[in-house]
C-alpha cells in the first residue's frame, strides 16, 4: 500500500536515495531540504512536494512543522535524517551549538510540534543515527557543553547521534507511536565534506554507495516488524546494533528529553 512519506535531508545522499527508491516504488514523498536547487531537483524527478527549511533555526524548523501539518492530509512515516558532522565548534543564531541543533534539537522540534498531527495518524518516526554513538557521552544537563572545553567534532557528532537513538526509544516510550533508529553504513556522500576533500578518492574505494547507505531508511519506513521491540536500533538492516549502556537507558532517555524541552522552550 502507497505511504506518504516524509523525507528530511532528500536533497542529498542517503535522503536521496531513499526519496528516489521510495518514490519509484510507488510511496507519495515529501521531499525535505534545506539548498532550494538540490531540493527542487529531486522534487521534480520524482514529481513530488518539497518543503524548503534550514535546521540551523528553530524557527524554520517550527514553520515547516506548520506547513507539513497544514498540507498534507496524512504522513505515514516522518524519515529524521538530515544531519551531518560539523568539525568546529559553533553556536546558531538560537545560541545552540550547531551539531546538537543540527542533528539533535531540530529533528525533536520537528517531531514534538508535528507530535498531534503523528498520534492521530499513528505515523512511523525514523532517526538517523550511527555507530559514533559509541563516540559520545549525551550530557543532558547541558547538551552542548556550554562554557566547557571544546571536545572535537567526533565526539560532538557521536554524542548527537547517540542523542536521536535514544529520541527513537523515548518517543516510542511516551507516545506508543512506533520508532526506530538505524545506522546506514559508511557511506559516500556530502557527509563531512568528504566528497571535496583530499580523501574523497579513498572514501569512494572503501565507502558504501547512498543507495546502500538509504536501504535501512527504506526497509524501516515500509516493513513490517513483527516480533521487534518499538524503539530498536537497527546496526544497516540487523535489528539490536551494538550500543553503549547510555543510549540503552531509559531514565537517560526521559532526562534527555525533557533537557530538549527546556531547550526549545527557550528559544521563541
Ligand atoms: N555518510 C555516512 O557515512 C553516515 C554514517 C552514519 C550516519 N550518517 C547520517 O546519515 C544522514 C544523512 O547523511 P548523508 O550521508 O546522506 O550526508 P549528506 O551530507 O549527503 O546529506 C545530509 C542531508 O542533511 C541536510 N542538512 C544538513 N544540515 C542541514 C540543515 N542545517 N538544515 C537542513 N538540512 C540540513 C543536507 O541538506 C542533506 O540533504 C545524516 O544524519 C548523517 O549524520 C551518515
Amino acid at each position: 500500500m502507497s505511504k506518504t512519506i516524509v523525507i528530511t535531508g532528500a536533497s542529498s545522499g542517503i535522503g536521496r536515495a531513499a526519496a528516489l527508491a521510495l518514490a519509484a516504488e510507488g510511496h507519495e514523498i515529501v521531499v525535505v531540504g534545506r539548498d532550494p536547487q538540490r531540493t527542487r531537483e529531486v522534487a521534480e524527478r520524482i514529481d513530488a512536494p518539497h518543503h524548503l527549511a534550514d535546521f540551523d533555526s528553530i524557527a524554520d524548523v517550527r514553520r515547516l512543522a506548520r506547513d507539513l501539518a497544514e498540507q498534507h492530509e496524512r504522513i505515514d512515516v516522518l524519515a529524521n535524517n538530515a544531519g551531518g558532522l560539523v568539525d568546529r565548534r559553533e553556536q546558531t543564531a538560537d545560541g545552540v551549538d550547531l551539531t546538537w541543533q543540527r542533528n539533535v534539537l531540530a529533528p525533536f522540534v520537528l517531531t514534538t510540534e508535528l507530535l498531534p498531527k503523528l498520534v492521530e495518524n499513528g505515523t512511523r518516526v525514523l532517526f538517523t543515527g550511527s555507530v559514533a554513538q559509541a563516540f559520545g557521552r549525551v550530557n543532558a544537563i547541558n547538551p552542548s557543553r556550554a562554557g566547557r572545553p571544546w571536545v572535537g567534532g567526533w565526539s560532538a557528532y557521536g554524542a548527537a547521534k547517540r542523542a536521536d537513538i535514544m529520541l527513537a526509544k523515548e518517543l516510542a516510550a511516551r507516545t506508543g507511536l512506533e520508532s526506530y533508529s538505524f545506522h546506514p553504513g559508511f557511506i559516500a556522500s556530502r557527509f563531512a565534506g568528504l566528497d571535496v576533500s583530499p580523501l574523497a578518492p579513498v572514501v569512494a574505494q572503501v565507502a558504501g554507495s547512498p543507495e546502500e547507505g538509504a536501504s535501512p531508511l527504506i526497509f524501516l519506513a515500509t516493513a513490517e516488524l513483527p516480533g521487534i521491540p518499538n524503539g530498536t536500533y537497527f546496526d544497516r538492516m540487523k535489528p539490536f546494533g551494538r550500543l553503549s549502556a547510555q543510549a540503552q537507558d531509559p531514565a537517560e532517555g526521559a532526562k534527555l528529553w525533557e533537557s530538549l524541552e527546556r531547550l526549545a522552550s527557550r528559544i521563541p
